[in-house]
């Protein structure tokens, strides 16, 4: 028998589709076909390059976007910015214009959420290799993107030259097999993953998520499970395109028309993994099995199962885990052993590049229509983006969040991360369809539990944390 070669990876396919050069020392100079900037990390990255005395390369490929520093309260005001965001959306007002760059700002129907509205305008297509001065960059992937975070002097370098410098990364497939079950969404199958494997699970690597649960996913869902890959610890992670994926972006603003769309589809088409393809790791999850997840602790690993009680770190596998879990409980302000749904919340947060898509407001909305969020609970929507929010007023979904006692909100990442202005009102325990769990992340002292759109508002109409399963949609 003759050996074969090993078959590729979407990932070696869109990697070399991008090469400039070898530099040696598996050390690869790639093209970078996008750049995004938002006003939170802009400023600095411009004002870096500007003192180089460098220029971008290709002004058309650099899109700017408004959102971290966004005052997303129903305001009067025609450029809500929260007290610290003045300084950002300033300057980044100033330095794009400087340089060239558009922006999609205040009052600009595409504003909203960069990982949010990249895709949806079309600006992030498939195989295209993306970058962003922002860790959940990776949400990208989801539509068959090589997209990653970077940091200011990796991104002065990507806009002076179009280009950027990579070590060759390992490739992990993670396949999702079988369906999931009602109630169930890929923010559970995300963090299921993580609970299972750690926040290192990905360690460093380019993920393919693939598998049956993963074609039946509508893009959206793909996002929400890509924006995730970096509380997984990897590098990246994609969905590698379909029919779906391309059906989705046909007639986007930025996206390819005519006989481009044809050379560009026959190419998305490529972009396949070979059934031999070499992965450096493979791992797999039964999706059908799965309950809705919610986290305990002050990681995103720190994960259980709705239905399953709050870990005991004396079953902890070394000193330093039982350590990290009996600091997260004491934070957390929770006893191991106990039931995790019951647990009283004080607010319910839906929003942030998560889950703040039209089918994550349909997915929450469904759970709440005719019902109100349980008294004493402070309840927020944020669309992810002002387009989101249209298409959301225009099926009506504003009413059933505000009849059920949410506040309707602008676009922006708002309480996802606490940035001063907005915050809680004083509440302390939050569910929320964020991705961070961290202490503080959504203001001093505030306990957060991460959790899907649906166990969200079910939980807010319950006034507890709440299996989703249990409250009938309408
Ligand atoms: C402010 C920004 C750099 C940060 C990130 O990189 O992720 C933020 O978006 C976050 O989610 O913590
Ligand atoms: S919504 Fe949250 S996670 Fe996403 S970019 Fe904004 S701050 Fe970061």
């Amino acid at each position: 028998m003759t050996m074969t070669p090993h078959g590729r990876t979407v990932i070696d396919r869109i990697w070399d589709a991008h090469v400039v050069t070898e530099l040696g020392g598996e050390r690869t100079l790639l093209h970078i076909d996008r750049i995004l900037l938002h006003e939170r990390t802009g400023p600095a990255l411009l004002a870096g390059l500007a003192a180089a005395g460098r220029e971008p390369a290709h002004p058309e490929l650099v899109f700017g976007m408004m959102d971290h520093t966004v005052d997303t309260r129903p305001t009067r005001s025609e450029d809500p910015r929260a007290p610290s965001g003045s300084v950002f959306i300033d300057s980044f007002r100033q330095r794009t214009a400087a340089a060239g760059i558009r922006v999609f700002d205040l009052g600009d129907p595409r504003q909203g959420i960069v990982h949010v509205v990249s895709p949806e305008q079309g600006i992030v297509l498939p195989g295209s290799t993306v970058v962003c001065p922002d860790s959940h960059t990776c949400t990208l992937g989801g539509i068959g993107a090589l997209a990653w975070g970077i940091g200011s002097t990796e991104g002065e370098h990507a806009v002076a030259t179009q280009t950027l410098v990579r070590p060759w990364p390992r490739r992990m497939q993670v396949r999702f097999d079988g369906r999931l079950s009602a109630g169930v969404s890929a923010k559970d199958l995300v963090l299921a993953l993580i609970a299972r494997f750690g926040v290192n699970g990905g360690q460093g690597c380019a993920i393919e998520f693939a598998g049956e649960a993963v074609q039946a996913m509508p893009v959206e869902a793909r996002l929400t499970l890509c924006n995730m890959a970096v509380e997984f610890g990897a590098w990246t992670g994609l969905v590698a395109p379909d029919d779906t994926t391309i059906e989705w972006i046909a007639g986007r603003p930025f996206a390819p028309g005519g006989t481009l769309w044809d050379r560009a589809v026959a190419h998305w088409r490529s972009l396949v993994s070979d059934p031999d393809a070499d992965w450096c790791e493979m791992l797999s999850l039964d999706a059908g099995a799965l309950a809705p997840q919610v986290t305990w602790g002050t990681n995103p690993g720190q994960t259980v199962a709705i239905d399953q009680p709050v870990p005991d770190p004396a079953a902890a596998p070394d000193g330093q885990r039982r350590a990290a879990m009996e600091r997260a409980l004491a934070y957390m302000d929770l006893r191991p052993g106990t039931p995790l749904a019951g647990t009283p919340i004080e607010a319910a947060f839906i929003g942030s590049c998560t889950n703040s898509r039209l089918p994550d407001l349909r997915e929450a909305a469904a759970v709440l229509r005719g019902r109100r969020v349980a008294e004493g609970v402070r309840a927020i929507v944020v669309p992810g983006s002002t387009a989101v929010r249209a298409a959301a007023e225009a099926e009506g979904l504003d009413h059933v969040f505000t009849a059920a006692g949410f506040e309707w909100r602008k676009s922006g990442c708002s309480l996802c991360f606490f940035s001063g202005a907005d915050d809680f009102g004083g509440a302390r325990r939050v569910i929320s369809t964020t991705n961070r769990n961290f202490e503080g992340r959504q203001g001093p002292g505030v306990r957060t539990h991460l959790a899907s759109p649906a166990t969200v508002a079910a939980s807010a109409v319950a006034g507890r944390i709440a299996d989703v399963r249990h409250t009938p949609r309408s």
